[in-house]
């Protein structure tokens, strides 16, 4: 059949396009044998995907040249062409990278305007955070409240080393934001985590210690990323550093990100209204705002609309005072961690 770019699905015209072109239907037919994937890793210029989500049918591939330096990255969505029976030495071809649904940006700090998205398409964001050993980092869970936020991810706040010490008092903290929040300890199954993940693409950051090596070798029994313990074997402990995609056990379904490489997001690309874009209750208010309202109220918003908001009370003003600490994270240098 004749294919012209009229012809074409929603999914494919979506794809990518470059701004003021249409799709070219001259390449469009070469391709239509591809067959989709997951970005699962990247090393150096190859990239480790599954075939149609299999976690079984993995495939290393090149990008296509057409695409140019397009960044493809862990998560992302591709169509593949060449060969992809993934034998050895073989590579198969990215033709092309799918709309993503969410993108886990950062820059390398609070002042560079080079930002990179380091994993696309994930529904949350899991913030793994210890409640002592060491110890929790407000600033560090703010920070990652507004890189899920501004990314299109849901939050899941996971406080781990519950034998150590309580999470009441963190979570006082967080009463105007709704998250999903799990408790865990390593003597325990984390089952509620795991519900939370069933049937989900979920990031996991956390600092160095926190317990997510321990958490995720729970999660996903026989994957074994490596712990702080010490290995018996004498040659001490390996960490990883590379961000990977684990299939969760095909009868819970979904994927774990880690993101072993990722200690801190600079927010620099975070701009206040994609904040508050993501707060339904107060987006409509903060429509009336002045132009480039950073919401904080006086002395620095004098006129911003949510002071009325706040003025009234309730949850609405816990709200707003919690979006407000958010928005001081994202520009306060004294939290930025690591
Ligand atoms: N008391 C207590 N200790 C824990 C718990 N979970 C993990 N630990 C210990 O905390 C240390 C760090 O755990 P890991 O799982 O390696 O932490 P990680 O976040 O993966 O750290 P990296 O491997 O450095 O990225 C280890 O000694 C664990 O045994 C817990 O629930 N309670
Ligand atoms: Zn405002």
């Amino acid at each position: 059949m004749k294919q012209g770019w009229r012809n074409l699905d929603e999914s494919d015209v979506r794809v990518r396009p470059t701004k003021g072109t249409r799709p070219r239907s001259k390449q469009r037919p070469k391709h239509s044998d591809a067959e989709q994937a997951m970005v699962i890793t990247v090393d150096r210029g190859r990239w480790t995907c599954a075939v149609g989500d299999d976690p079984d049918r993995k495939v290393t591939a090149m990008r296509a040249r057409e695409l140019g330096r397009t960044p493809i990255v862990v998560g992302d969505r591709v169509d593949l062409v060449g060969d992809i029976s993934g034998q050895t030495d073989t590579l198969a071809r990215i033709v092309r990278v799918a709309e993503r649904s969410s993108v886990l940006r950062r820059t390398a700090d609070d002042t560079d305007a080079f930002e990179r998205v380091v994993v696309a398409n994930a529904s949350q964001l899991v913030i793994v955070v210890a409640l002592a050993d060491p110890p929790p980092r407000p600033g560090f869970i703010d920070r990652c409240l507004v890189a899920a936020y501004a990314g299109g991810l849901a939050p899941v706040l996971c406080l781990t080393k519950a034998d150590l010490a309580g999470a009441e008092a963190l979570l006082a903290a967080y009463s105007g934001l709704d998250f999903n929040v799990v408790v865990t300890r390593f003597d325990e199954e984390p089952a509620e985590l795991r519900r939370l993940l069933a049937g989900q693409v979920s990031a996991l950051v956390g600092h160095s210690g926190v317990g997510k090596s321990t958490l995720v070798n729970k999660l996903l029994p026989g994957v074994d990323r490596a712990t702080g313990a010490v290995s018996g074997v004498g040659k001490g402990r390996h960490t990883s550093t590379s961000t990977l995609a684990l299939p969760l056990p095909v009868e819970v379904g979904g994927w774990v990100i880690d993101t072993p490489g990722i200690r801190s997001f600079g927010l620099a690309h975070v701009k206040p209204d994609d904040l508050v874009k993501h707060f339904d209750d107060l987006a409509e208010t903060a429509e009336e705002c002045p132009v480039n309202c950073g919401h904080l109220g006086p002395p620095a918003d004098p006129d911003c609309a949510l002071e009325t908001l706040l003025a009234k009370g309730g949850p609405t003003a816990d709200r707003i005072v919690s979006l407000r600490r958010l928005l001081v994270s994202k520009s306060g240098k004294e939290e930025l961690v690591d």
